[in-house]
């Protein structure tokens, strides 16, 4: 079933200690969720699986009826747990062949890369979810296996100090590259958003714009205003709508549940 269009305008990555814990980050979540962020990212690498499920569970609660979905930071075998509406996976994590495998073919999926290349390899087809291999066969991305792609790092940032910094042409390279939204991430803020919009990345994913902010209501509506008054690029794929609604997977009749064979486009209108 093809997945609804994702606005990835305001990207919230959640970082438990800068909220000041747990309950500090569903209050975040919530402040920032009513001040206009568009999708949530629950991240938290040095949880324990049961503080991270019952955090996501808290805020599964918190954004049931939003119509903001939560992401899953690493840990997909806990998306069905949580309740939660997808996840993200990076370069060093399970492949993006296991994670949709693991997900089906409802949730969402994000992929970090840092390079033109890697946007080009996140669209080569692993033969493992086709079963007409081919150099030139489209890949997870025209296969619907993947939702968006975060580029990563347009500046460096404390948050994460090994993710590096990769600047602004790379970040716009990865855009051009990409037929799937892209939202930029790494010490992004309010006065990166025109920047961002006119190379045509589809949005901001923050964590300290928000989380520990002072006033989060506050940091949200200028992240959510400086979006507003950008203005979107060539590349940009929000308008028309990101191909991959248009992008069926299918099961054939028999086949194991979570296998995946060559998708049918329902729809063209690009
Ligand atoms: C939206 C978004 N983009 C990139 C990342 C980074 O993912 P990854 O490279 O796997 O690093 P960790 O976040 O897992 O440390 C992200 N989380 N979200
Ligand atoms: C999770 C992650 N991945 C690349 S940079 C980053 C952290 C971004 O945090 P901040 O928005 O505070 O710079
Ligand atoms: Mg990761």
């Amino acid at each position: 079933m093809p997945r609804p269009p994702l606005d990835l305008s305001v990207y919230l990555v959640t970082d438990t200690a800068l909220c000041g814990g747990p309950d500090g980050v569903v209050t975040t979540v919530r402040d920032a969720v009513a001040a206009g962020v568009t999708v949530v990212q629950l991240r938290d690498p040095d949880a324990s699986e049961a503080d991270f499920i019952a955090l996501g569970r808290a805020l599964a609660s918190e954004l049931a009826g939003t119509g903001v979905p939560l992401i899953v930071n690493d840990r997909v075998h806990l998306v069905d747990v949580i309740g939660a509406h997808g996840a993200h996976v990076g370069q060093g994590d399970l492949s993006i062949a296991e994670a949709r495998r693991l997900l089906g073919p409802d949730k969402l999926l994000g992929l970090s890369v840092s390079s033109p290349a890697q946007v080009a390899a996140a669209s080569r087809i692993p033969s493992s979810m086709t079963d007409t291999p081919c150099e030139s066969a489209p890949g997870p991305i025209e296969h619907g296996v993947l939702d968006y792609l975060g580029a990563q790092s347009l500046h460096a940032t404390g948050t994460k100090p090994e993710a590096g910094e990769v600047g602004l042409n790379v970040i716009a390279a990865c855009a051009a590259a990409s037929p799937l939204p892209v939202v930029a991430i790494g010490g992004v803020k309010a006065s990166d958003a025109a920047d961002l919009r006119r190379v045509g990345i589809d949005g901001m994913a923050v964590v300290s714009a928000i989380c520990g902010q002072p006033d989060v209501t506050a940091a949200t509506r200028a992240l959510v205003q400086a979006w507003a008054n950008a203005q979107p690029g060539v590349n940009s794929t929000v308008t028309p709508p990101p191909r991959h609604v248009n992008v069926l997977l299918t099961r054939p009749e028999g086949a194991e549940e979570g296998s995946y064979t060559a998708p049918r486009p329902v729809q063209e209108d690009r």
